[in-house]
């Protein structure tokens, strides 16, 4: 372990913590159920607050994933493009190149790691029940969580994602972190914080399963289409459906939306999401995590977050508010970010947190 100390809040610490997020930050409402605030009211606070548009988006995002089709990508760049490139590459360089750089940035303060899973952890593949992460991948996250607190952040239900990565000394967020539960194996800094349960959309539950129904029932007739449970949320996959299918299945994402307000869309790589109307994300996941681990407040830590999808541009967006840690994209093209970093695939961020080992 580190020679870091990190700050492990006691259970009245926790509750202290659970009532002055709830005071500061009302989008916080409860730490390991120690806060007694009704579904209800938790309901009204979080409704409305995150939607990014409903059905009107479907057919944009459509046209984004055509855009980012293989057979769009051109194999030859024109010089112009060129030079976007290596602007862009100037601005958001490799974290493995710029290794030293981030640790310098880092000095003094608490490492915290945040790592999304798909496209991350485990290269994309078609059949999203066979998105298994490598040996010497698992190996490395293991190490990595015996010297710096390590957050698994996913749009998978946690019980799933838990189930690809199989370590407990991890905290979890699933369903784009609207599921989130602290370690079950303790090392030094996480002592105290296996209590952290937080489940922010428990009402949408029975929603969310009548509309997984519904979807299957919908899209079964769409070749290659696919439905999952995410448990919060759900994934309607593109991936395996041929491209000139999409509008027609996105027209059934459409028509069902239609009737349920209160979830709404976000898209992933081939994927779209459906997901409640609620101000929760994978930023207020991060946020929530470092108050957990008791660094709500403080300059004293540097959270890491690495991503490949939009949905972890949330996570980027509330680092560099902040101003603080970095946010590291993985992406082998030049896509709008609000990364620091980039990394070109999982094997790189293999190599990235081996070096944070390493330097320990
Ligand atoms: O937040 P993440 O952990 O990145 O999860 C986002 C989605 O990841 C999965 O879908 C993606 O990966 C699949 C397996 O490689 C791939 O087939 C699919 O096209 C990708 O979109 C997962 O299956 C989704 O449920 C997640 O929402």
């Amino acid at each position: 372990m580190t020679n870091q100390n990190i700050a492990v809040p006691d259970v009245k610490a926790r509750i202290r913590m659970a009532i002055a997020m709830a005071i500061s930050k009302p989008e916080f409402p409860a730490l390991g159920g120690f806060l007694a605030i009704s579904q209800k009211k938790l309901l009204k606070r979080l409704e409305n607050g995150g939607g990014r548009g409903g059905g009107a988006k479907v057919s944009t995002w459509i046209d984004s994933m055509r855009a980012s089709s293989p057979t769009r990508i051109k194999s030859t760049i024109p010089i112009s493009e060129t030079q976007e490139k290596s602007s862009w590459i100037l601005h958001h360089p490799s974290a493995l190149n710029q290794f030293e750089k981030i640790i310098q940035e880092s000095k003094g303060k608490q490492i915290i790691m945040f790592l999304d899973y798909d496209g991350t952890l485990s290269p994309i593949v078609a059949d999203p029940e066979r998105a298994f992460m490598t040996k010497k991948m698992r190996a490395a996250v293991k190490d990595l969580a015996r010297h710096y607190p390590t957050a698994i952040v996913s749009g998978r239900s946690r019980n799933k994602v838990y189930k690809f990565v199989r370590l407990d000394e991890l905290y979890y967020a699933g369903s784009h972190g609207m599921d989130i539960k602290g370690p079950t194996k303790s090392h030094n800094y996480n002592k105290g914080n296996q209590g952290v349960f937080f489940q922010a959309a428990n009402e949408f539950l029975p929603m969310i399963d009548e509309v997984y129904k519904l979807m299957l029932e919908k899209t079964k007739s769409v070749p290659g289409a696919k439905v999952e449970n995410n448990k919060f949320c759900l994934s309607v996959h593109f991936r395996c459906v041929d491209e000139k299918s999409w509008d027609a299945l996105a027209e059934q994402v459409r028509l069902v939306l239609n009737e349920y307000p209160k979830l709404t869309l976000t898209q992933g790589r081939k994927v779209l999401e459906i997901r409640p109307t609620i101000k929760w994300d994978k930023g207020k996941a991060l946020e929530f995590l470092l108050e957990s681990l008791g660094y709500g407040n403080s300059t004293n830590v540097f959270p890491i977050y690495i991503g490949d999808d939009k949905t972890d541009e949330d996570a980027f967006k509330v680092l560099k508010n902040s101003g603080q840690g970095t946010g590291i994209l993985v992406s082998k093209v030049q896509k709008e970010t609000s990364a620091s970093y980039t990394l070109q695939d999982p094997s790189e961020v293999e190599k990235f947190l081996q070096h944070l080992v390493a330097r320990m």
